[in-house]
């Protein structure tokens, strides 16, 4: 029997991501090609002209699994009855800037996002922030969104993830489905600390661990690809931000792979003694619609100090993100 439509919010729909991701939610991509979707797309005013066109196209792809669109600029009807939101609306940052640098704007928009949501959602809608400061806008959201329970609310590093596995697959020469088990700890920021140390790959006798294969400047080229993708094309990353969050959805909703676990900024529980309340990226694995943060793997001194450094920020962030609100 043909599977009820999800309704899946995409904010920020007529920006450059938005443009790359819903034709791959649009083909099955996020949420598997027997699963039916109903797009809803919102974008501000000064674009709706452009989000019609987006919808247009959408019309013209004639895309099998596609049962509607809508296309608004009123953020209460494309909240309504939202099963997954993947918030993307938001101003990317240009280069020379750090992340943080759009927080006065994003945050105050995730702020009054969140009400809507929580208002107007589904119950038990999913939420992937992608917008920038990602973490903090997450954590802003799931303030003003009490009602929300916490492990619905996620910011994406799956993009940070898919970056060290390419840089993995890059350095040794091996293809990249071949290699698992990276971790990006905490901040979606050049404070990012990712970690090879339990990370493995693919040969004909087993697993081989990769750390003593990976050195020179691996962690801090994963850290600062996005500043390197904004300098080549004078514009952040769209389509594989666009590609990670399909990722990240489909593997919170359909459960990742026996023996792997991916990177996702969820709300901390106090686990390997990051603070409890920031949005921090951990080693997740997922089954039936939930994560679980990897428990027991062991952190030594260099890590230990990464994860703090990373956890400051946040700490540091979420704190900035109060007064621009006030
Ligand atoms: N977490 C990640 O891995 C990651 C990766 C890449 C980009 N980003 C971030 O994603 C965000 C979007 O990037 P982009 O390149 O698509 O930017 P963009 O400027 O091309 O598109 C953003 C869109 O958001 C819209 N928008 C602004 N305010 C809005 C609001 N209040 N409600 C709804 N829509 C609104 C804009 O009109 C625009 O269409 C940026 O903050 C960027 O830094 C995050
Ligand atoms: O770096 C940016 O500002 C965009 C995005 O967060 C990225 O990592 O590509």
């Amino acid at each position: 029997m043909a599977k009820d439509p999800v309704r899946v919010l995409v904010t920020g729909a007529a920006g450059q991501i938005g443009y790359a991701l819903v034709p791959m939610i649009a083909r099955g991509v996020m949420l598997g090609t027997d699963q039916p979707v109903i797009l809803h797309m919102l974008d501000i005013p000064p674009a709706a002209e452009a989000l019609n066109g987006v919808k247009m196209e959408l019309v013209d792809a004639a895309f099998p699994l596609l049962k509607g669109v809508v296309a608004t600029t009123d953020v209460v009807e494309a909240c309504t009855g939202v099963n997954i939101a993947v918030m993307v609306g938001g101003f990317p940052r240009k280069e020379g800037m750090e992340r943080k640098d759009v927080m006065t704007k994003n945050v105050s928009i995730y702020k009054s996002q969140a009400s809507a949501l929580e208002k107007h959602a589904a119950a038990g809608c999913k939420v992937l922030v992608v917008a920038n400061p990602a973490n903090t806008n997450a954590l802003i959201l799931k303030e003003f969104a009490p009602s929300i329970p916490e492990k619905n609310i996620t910011c994406l590093t799956r993009l940070d993830h898919n970056r060290a596995l390419g840089q993995i697959s890059e350095r040794l020469s091996v293809p990249v489905c071949d290699v698992k088990n990276v971790i990006i700890w905490g901040n979606h920021s050049s404070s990012q600390y990712p970690d090879v140390n339990h990370a493995t790959v693919a040969t004909p006798s087993g697993d081989k661990p990769v750390r003593e294969l990976v050195k020179d400047d691996f962690i801090t080229t994963v850290q600062q690809r996005g500043a390197a993708i904004i300098k080549a094309r004078k514009l952040s990353s769209a389509l594989s931000a666009a590609s990670s969050a399909c990722d990240h959805i489909r593997d919170w909703v359909l459960g990742t792979t026996e023996g792997t676990w991916v990177s996702m900024g969820v709300y901390s529980d106090g686990s390997y003694n990051v603070p409890a309340g920031l949005i921090y990226s951990f080693p997740v694995t997922c089954q039936n619609g939930e994560w679980k943060i990897v428990q027991g793997l062991p952190i030594d001194e260099f890590s230990r100090k990464k994860l703090d450094l990373t956890a400051e920020e946040l700490s540091e962030e979420k704190a900035l993100a109060y007064s621009c609100l006030n």
